[in-house]
């Protein structure tokens, strides 16, 4: 049994503060475009990361200019399309893999292939491609067949399974490497890692903070390495909150 959302130690002073972004800044919508920023959200971010001295950051599987779209004034570093992008200060997006990608072509095989199924939502993204069965959660099996297809063509990407979805993202990449690519350089050098998200793709980025001596927060339901759990956002900003007032 894993401990209870009250047993979450506020953050400390010295953390360096890693935030998945759907699911857990943002509740899941019926489709990737229709999420909602909660009031508040903007400026709660903003606040951690002037307290936090800078140290604070999303990491994303979307991309960053997608990412960017939802939060334009928010002033940390972004680590997006799994830690295929990363973006310091709102600078130039950084590419961190070296797969040789022809995106376009995998975007129109991967629409091809799907081409009967018009619930399925193909997700075009810089570095790969999501296919998304929200909309008819039957054809769960169709769209594993189609990646696992996509995949075997593509040896240099890998199967990220997600939330009512299944992507393509490039080998070597993943939210690990982008919190140690962003833990080695200031200002989250020296500081304690402290990681929320709510899906598989964090669950690599909590172990690592936990290794570094820190700890995962995983957000809703579902097995987790993480030491700790919050029911869902709303549970999230207010533990942000609560750390605002009380500590930093
Ligand atoms: O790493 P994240 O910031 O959590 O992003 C993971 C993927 O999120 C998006 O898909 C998911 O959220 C959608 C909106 O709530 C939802 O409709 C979908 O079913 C979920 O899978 C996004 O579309 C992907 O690109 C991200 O990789």
């Amino acid at each position: 049994m894993q401990p209870l959302a009250q047993n979450l130690p506020p953050l400390s002073a010295n953390a360096a503060l890693f935030l998945d972004f759907d699911g857990c800044l943002v509740e899941i919508a019926p489709r990737p475009d229709a999420v909602v920023v909660p009031p508040g959200l903007p400026q709660r971010l903003a606040r951690l990361h002037e307290r936090l001295g800078g140290a604070v950051a999303l990491v994303s599987g979307r991309d960053i200019a997608d990412l960017r779209s939802w939060l334009p004034d928010f002033p940390g570093a972004m680590a997006g399309s799994h830690g295929a992008e990363l973006s310091l200060d709102g600078r130039l997006i950084e590419t961190t893999h070296g797969v040789d990608l022809d995106v376009a072509s995998l975007h129109r095989a991967a629409a091809r292939a799907v081409a009967d199924s018009p619930a399925i939502l193909v997700e075009r993204k810089p570095h790969g491609v999501a296919l998304h069965y929200r909309a008819d959660p039957s054809l769960r099996t169709v769209v594993e067949e189609v990646m696992q297809h996509l995949a075997d063509a593509h040896p240099d990407m890998v199967l990220q399974p997600a939330k009512m979805a299944v992507e393509l993202r490039p080998a070597g990449t993943g939210k690990d490497g982008a919190l140690d690519r962003l833990m080695a350089i200031p200002p989250f050098a020296g500081r304690v890692p402290v990681y929320a998200g709510d899906d598989l793709t964090d669950e690599v980025a909590m172990a690592h903070a936990q290794a570094r001596g820190g700890h995962g927060i995983k957000i809703g339901e579902g097995e987790t390495v993480a030491h700790y759990r919050l029911s869902d956002p709303a549970a999230l900003a207010r533990w942000l909150d609560d750390t605002l007032a009380e500590v930093l």
